[in-house]
């Protein structure tokens, strides 16, 4: 007997909607106990997953996928999606190579309308749709799911001051389970706090929920009346300035709630706001009482729950940052440290918890985050921004615009840089150096290991202008950090291996320990370039003289990378040596484990091997 009979049956949404109530209810409990075992046994995102299970098979029973589009902010939360869209098998291999992705993708499925993952872009995108729509005479309806924590980014707002004015059939859901990955911040959660319990509104259901003890045969009319009640008694929101029409909260857990009310704003016109109210691991009581130890978990038995307090694994580059995050606020009152709301992720916790009052996490917010330490800046304090080298894209113009314009010393520890793994296209750090090196003022370094990374922190957070420290996901070779801290000088290399061979081996970061294991064999020099910018122009001449070919190794697009710097810098000298550039091609490199995809792109000491060799040969 299976554990799941009537999941089971479920292969497109066409299915779930001609299910019943009480057989909607039996899906959501099966989909919940289904996405439970199968993340465990994946590893993934699971508790933001658990929150959104009667959410999502509300809005596939209500709206006829995917002729009406549904766009999911984030798109961690899509996994009941996936699983009612035909992808139930498929979610064995969840984020692993050549298998189903952890985010939509239009690629993967007709019912995943936009490619999200980067967060706040669902909005724009559903309007986008919406107004294509009418544009084209189509009767469609949009809707984007957007959580709390993702309503914090500037272009959320972006798009709902352009959708007020659109009279485009849009609605725009907010899963409000009052939780990002960390603790929600900022002003608007506490609005969204006073929305929830505000008490015209509370006051309201109370005397519903009284007439509907005395007559239980008024239930299903007044579900129906009290979504009207609420739009009418819930004062004016923020989201009515908008230009919206406000409705909720509800529960987003009670399908009694939410089937009625997605059919009764599925036939009003243009910008519609419901804000739903969901517990973050609803239905898996570990993950209620710890959404964001389970909000991205690895493998684990989902009885006995994530053993956490095992200590031991390799150092990992992001507590290397974080040790010396609080290292250095103790040496330096000076230090601010911002993050845009990844504080787990960056290794932040135990300096939040330590310098409180030195701690600014501003939310989903990079943009804001880059030009607020840069008015930091400007008044002699040294913010630190820790982010991810993908999020960073996302402040590309506050970095070039105010900080480096301004020459201003913001530090910026960039973690995630290169290959990420599970996460996937969306998520490489593929690109940072790429577009670094083209900004001047900008001092860019590529520890190697993780002792040069914290040395390399010191030296950032000591220069007096932009600088970048790149540091690749997960653990290093293993050096462990000297805890003494010394500063680097800037833009110089250091010779590895002096070799009598053909080949010199540039390597930049993580790269010169599949650069070391193959220059026995070609009895290769080895330099470890320590600086993407400045670069040791002085090493890469002085190898450029002595060896007939030049192979530069980077974690990054080959195109704008730190090779092509390389290149240029022989060109100019006019050597005659040839350059090999090994770094990540041009195309964006799907998800999956991190060894496979290195030996994909040939960044692995076999495709480094391969290359070298085969340039010799030429
Ligand atoms: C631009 C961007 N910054 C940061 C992240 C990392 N991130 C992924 S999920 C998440 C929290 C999202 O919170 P919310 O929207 O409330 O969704 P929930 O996890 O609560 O369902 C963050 C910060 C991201 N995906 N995109
Ligand atoms: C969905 C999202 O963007 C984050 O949860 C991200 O997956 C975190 O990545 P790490 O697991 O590398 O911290
Ligand atoms: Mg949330």
């Amino acid at each position: 007997m299976s554990a799941y009979p009537l999941l089971e049956t479920i292969d497109s949404p066409a299915t779930v909607r001609a299910l019943d109530g009480r057989q909607l209810a039996q899906l959501a409990t099966e989909l919940r106990a289904f996405l439970l075992e199968s993340v465990s046994r994946t590893g993934g995102h699971l508790s933001s997953n658990l929150g959104t299970v009667e959410l999502t098979v509300a809005l596939h029973h209500v709206y006829n996928t995917p002729h009406d589009r549904i766009v999911w902010d984030v798109g961690h939360q899509t996994y009941a999606h996936k699983v009612l869209t035909g992808r139930r098998e498929g979610m064995a291999t969840l984020r692993q190579y050549k298998g189903v992705s952890g985010f939509p993708r239009r690629c993967e499925s007709e019912y995943d309308t936009f490619g999200t993952a980067h967060s706040s872009t669902s909005i724009s995108a559903a309007l986008g749709m919406a107004v294509a729509a009418k544009a084209l005479g189509q009767r469609r309806h949009s809707i984007a799911v957007i959580g709390d924590g993702a309503m914090t980014a500037g272009m959320a707002f972006e798009a709902l001051n352009n959708a007020g004015v659109e009279d485009a059939d849009l609605l725009v859901i907010l899963n409000d389970n009052d939780m990002s990955i960390s603790p929600p911040v900022g002003a608007l959660n506490k609005y969204l706090t006073r929305l929830l319990s505000g008490q015209t509104y509370n006051a309201a259901r109370r005397a519903g929920a009284k007439v509907l003890e005395l007559a239980p045969s008024l239930r299903e009319f007044a579900k129906r009346a009290e979504e009207h009640v609420k739009g009418m008694i819930t004062p004016g929101t923020l989201f009515e300035e908008f230009g919206f029409h406000y409705y909720g909260p509800i529960d987003g857990h009670d399908l009694d709630a939410l089937i009625p009310t997605l059919e009764n704003l599925r036939e009003l016109p243009g910008p519609k706001f419901l804000h739903v109210i969901t517990k973050k691991g609803y239905g898996y009581k570990l993950a209620e009482a710890d959404p964001i130890l389970y909000h991205g978990v690895g493998k684990f038995d989902h009885v006995a729950g994530i053993q956490t307090g095992k200590g031991g694994g390799k150092l990992t580059y992001t507590q290397v940052f974080g040790d010396w995050l609080c290292d250095m606020a103790a040496r330096c009152d000076k230090l601010m440290a911002v993050t845009p709301a990844m504080r787990e992720g960056s290794g932040m916790v135990r300096f939040a918890e330590e310098y409180p009052k030195r701690y600014f996490d501003v939310g989903i917010a990079e943009q804001h985050a880059l030009t607020f330490a840069a008015g930091m800046a400007c008044e002699g304090v040294k913010p630190v921004v820790a982010i991810y080298s993908t999020f960073l894209q996302r402040a590309y113009d506050q970095l070039i615009h105010d900080v480096c314009l301004q020459n201003l010393p913001v530090m910026m520890a960039l973690d995630r840089a290169g290959l990420v793994g599970a996460d996937g296209a969306t998520h490489h750090g593929a690109f940072d150096l790429s577009y670094l090196l083209c900004l001047p003022n900008i001092v860019v370094m590529t520890p190697s290991d993780e002792n040069e990374c914290r040395q390399m922190l010191y030296t950032a957070y000591l220069h007096e202008g932009p600088s970048a420290v790149r540091y690749p996901r997960g653990s290093g070779p293993g050096v462990v950090p000297q805890q003494d801290m010394t500063a680097i000088e800037i833009g110089r290399g250091e010779l590895r291996r002096a070799g009598e061979g053909d080949a010199a081996l540039l390597a930049f970061g993580a790269m010169l320990t599949p650069a070391l294991a193959v220059a026995d064999e070609f009895d290769a020099s080895v330099a470890n370039m320590r600086f993407a910018k400045p670069l040791d122009e002085a090493l890469v001449l002085e190898l450029a003289s002595k060896h007939r070919l030049i192979v530069t190794l980077e974690e990054n697009a080959l195109i704008g990378g730190a090779g092509s710097e390389v290149e240029r810098v022989i060109h100019n000298a006019g050597l005659s040596c040839r350059v090999l550039r090994i770094g990540l091609p041009d195309r964006f490199v799907d998800h999956g484990d991190p060894s496979l995809l290195y030996a994909e792109v040939g960044l692995d000491a076999a495709g480094v091997r391969a290359q070298v060799a085969a340039a010799l040969q030429r």
